[in-house]
C-alpha cells in the first residue's frame, strides 16, 4: 500500500476527522518541521481533496527503527525502514515539543512563541485527552495543556488569538495562554498555527457534566422543586451569567466594535433563512415550522444599530469549565463547520448567549432519555421537573449575564438567535445523533408557538 493510502486509511477512522463519510484523496504530503532526534517527530501536513473542496490536517508522527509494543494502538504504518506512529501518544515526542516551548530552535521552520510570565515545568509528562474532539489535547502534568490543531486553516486561529488577547488583559474567565507553535508555510502564503499552550485547570470540572448532575439529583427527588434540591444549578448559571458578560467585556475593549446597520440585518435575516432551507432538505420535519420561524428572522431584519464584536460563537455548557477560581470557557475557534473568514467576522453577543439557553434546554432532556419510561406517572413527573430546570437556569443566567431586563429588540433579537441555533442542531443531531433529534426540534415548536 502507498504512503498516501495508508495515511488515508489511519485518517478516515481518527476521532479528529471532520470529513467522516465524504470521499476524499491524500493529494498531498508536506513536511512542516522536525523536532528532536531519538526519537524524532515530524510535523506533517497532509492535503485532503474531496473533489470540489481542500482541506489541510496536520500529523504529528513519531519515527522508530524498531516496532513499539507501547505504541501499537496508535500505529499509522512502516515506510522509509522505519515505523511511523501518531505522536501524540508518545510522550518521548510530546517532551521534545515541551522542551521546545521552553527553549525555542534558534533555526529551522517553526517558531514556538511564549507570553512572559510562566516558567514551564519540565519534569511532567504528557496524557493524551480522550472524548470526541475535534483536535488532540494532552497535559503536561498539572501545568500545562497542549492543543495540537487537527484541521488547519491557512491564517491565525483564533483561539490563540484571543486567548492571547484575554491574557494579556488579565481575564479572570479563560486559562492562561502560555504560548503558541506556528511556521510560515507555502500554503496559500499565510502563517499556519500548529497548536497552542496554556494553563492546565486541574480542578476543571465540565460545565455540561456539571448541568447533567444536577438534573440527575433533581429526578431522584421526584417531589422535590429544582430550588429545593441539594445539587440546584441557579447560582452557578449565575455565576456563568456574570462570567460571559464580563468576557464580552474584555472582548469589546480589546476588539474592534462596530453596529449593524438596516441593510447588515436585513442580511443576518437572509442567512438565517438559508441556513433553515438547507436544514429543511436534511430534516424534513422542519418545514411544517418553517413558515414561522421565517417570521422570527425576517422580524430582526428590521432591527438596526445593533452592536457587534468579537464573541465565542459557538458557546454551549460543553465549553465552560468550572474551577476553584470560578467559570473558565474555552475553545474560541468559532463554529468549527464556517470558513476561517466568517469564523472572525465581529457578531452580537446575542448569539453567544442563545448558546447558552439551548444549553440548558438540552441538559434536562439528555437527562430525561436515560430514564425507564416504563411508569408512565414518574416519567410526567420528570418532563414537568425538566422543564421547571431549564426555565429555573436559563431565567437565572439571562438575568445574571444582562443585569436586568431585556429590551424589546434585544428580546427579538435573542430569540432569533435561539431558534437560528436550534435550526443547526437539528441538522448536527440528524448527522451525529439521529435519536436526538428531537430536543432542537421541540425546542422549535416552542419558539414558534410563543
Ligand atoms: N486549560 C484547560 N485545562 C483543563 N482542561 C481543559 C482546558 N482547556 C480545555 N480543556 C478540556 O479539554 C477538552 C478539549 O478542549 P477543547 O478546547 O474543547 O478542544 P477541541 O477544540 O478539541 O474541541 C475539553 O474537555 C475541555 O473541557
Ligand atoms: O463542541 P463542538 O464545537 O464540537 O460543538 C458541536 O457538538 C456539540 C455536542 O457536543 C453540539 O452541542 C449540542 O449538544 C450539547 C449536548 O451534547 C448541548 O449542550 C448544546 O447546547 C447543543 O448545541 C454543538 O451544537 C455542535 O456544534
Amino acid at each position: 500500500m502507498s504512503v498516501n493510502d495508508t495515511v488515508k486509511e489511519f485518517i478516515e477512522q481518527a476521532r479528529w476527522f471532520g470529513g467522516k463519510g465524504r470521499d476524499f484523496e491524500v493529494a498531498g504530503f508536506r513536511r512542516l518541521g522536525t523536532v528532536g532526534t531519538d526519537p524524532r517527530l515530524d510535523l506533517d501536513l497532509v492535503t485532503l481533496d474531496y473533489g470540489d473542496e481542500r482541506e489541510y490536517y496536520q500529523l504529528p508522527l513519531v519515527h522508530y527503527a524498531e516496532p513499539q509494543e507501547h505504541l501499537e494502538h496508535a500505529l499509522v504504518g512502516s515506510w522509509d525502514g522505519g515505523h511511523v506512529y501518531d505522536a501524540v501518544h508518545d510522550r518521548a515526542a510530546m517532551a521534545h515539543l515541551l522542551a521546545s516551548f521552553d527553549t525555542p530552535p534558534t533555526e529551522g521552520p517553526l517558531r514556538f512563541e511564549r507570553l512572559p510570565g510562566h516558567d514551564l515545568d519540565l519534569s511532567t509528562h504528557s496524557t493524551l485527552f480522550s472524548g470526541e474532539q475535534s483536535n488532540s489535547s494532552l497535559a503536561f502534568g498539572d501545568d500545562a495543556l497542549l492543543k495540537l490543531f487537527r484541521k488547519i486553516t491557512p491564517g491565525r486561529n483564533p483561539d490563540v488569538t484571543i486567548h492571547d488577547v484575554l491574557t494579556r488583559a488579565g481575564s479572570d474567565h479563560v486559562a492562561a495562554l502560555y504560548g503558541w507553535l506556528e511556521t510560515d508555510s507555502l500554503v496559500e502564503g499565510q502563517v499556519l498555527q500548529l497548536g497552542m499552550l496554556q494553563q492546565f485547570l486541574r480542578t476543571a470540572t465540565d460545565g455540561w457534566d456539571l448541568a447533567l448532575a444536577s438534573v440527575r439529583n433533581l429526578f431522584v427527588e421526584g417531589d422535590l422543586h429544582a430550588d429545593e434540591v441539594g445539587g440546584d444549578f441557579a447560582g452557578e448559571a449565575a455565576r456563568l451569567g456574570v462570567a460571559l458578560r464580563e468576557t464580552h467585556e474584555t472582548l469589546a475593549e480589546h476588539f474592534p466594535r462596530e453596529t449593524r446597520d438596516a441593510a447588515a440585518q436585513s442580511a443576518l435575516a437572509t442567512a438565517m433563512g438559508e441556513r433553515l432551507d438547507a436544514a429543511v432538505r436534511v430534516v424534513p420535519e422542519l418545514a411544517e415550522h418553517a413558515p414561522a420561524l421565517r417570521e422570527v428572522f425576517g422580524r430582526v431584519a428590521d432591527l438596526s444599530d445593533v452592536p457587534i464584536q468579537q464573541i465565542h460563537a459557538d458557546l454551549h455548557l460543553g465549553q465552560t469549565l468550572r474551577t476553584v477560581k470560578g467559570w473558565k470557557i474555552v475553545d474560541f475557534e468559532g463554529e468549527p463547520a464556517k470558513p476561517l473568514a466568517e469564523r472572525v467576522l465581529p457578531d452580537s453577543p446575542w448569539r453567544d448567549v442563545a448558546g447558552m439557553l439551548r444549553s440548558f434546554d438540552y441538559a434536562p432532556r439528555v437527562v430525561e432519555r436515560t430514564h425507564d419510561d416504563s411508569d408512565p406517572d414518574a416519567a410526567d413527573q420528570r418532563a414537568f421537573r425538566a422543564r421547571e430546570w431549564s426555565k429555573r437556569n436559563r431565567e437565572t443566567f439571562l438575568l445574571a449575564y444582562a443585569d436586568g431586563p431585556l429590551g424589546v429588540d434585544e428580546q427579538l433579537l435573542l430569540s432569533a438567535y435561539v431558534a437560528d441555533k436550534a435550526v443547526y442542531e437539528a441538522v448536527y443531531e440528524a448527522r451525529n445523533r439521529p435519536s436526538w433529534v428531537s430536543i432542537p426540534l421541540d425546542a422549535i415548536a416552542k419558539v414558534v408557538a410563543a
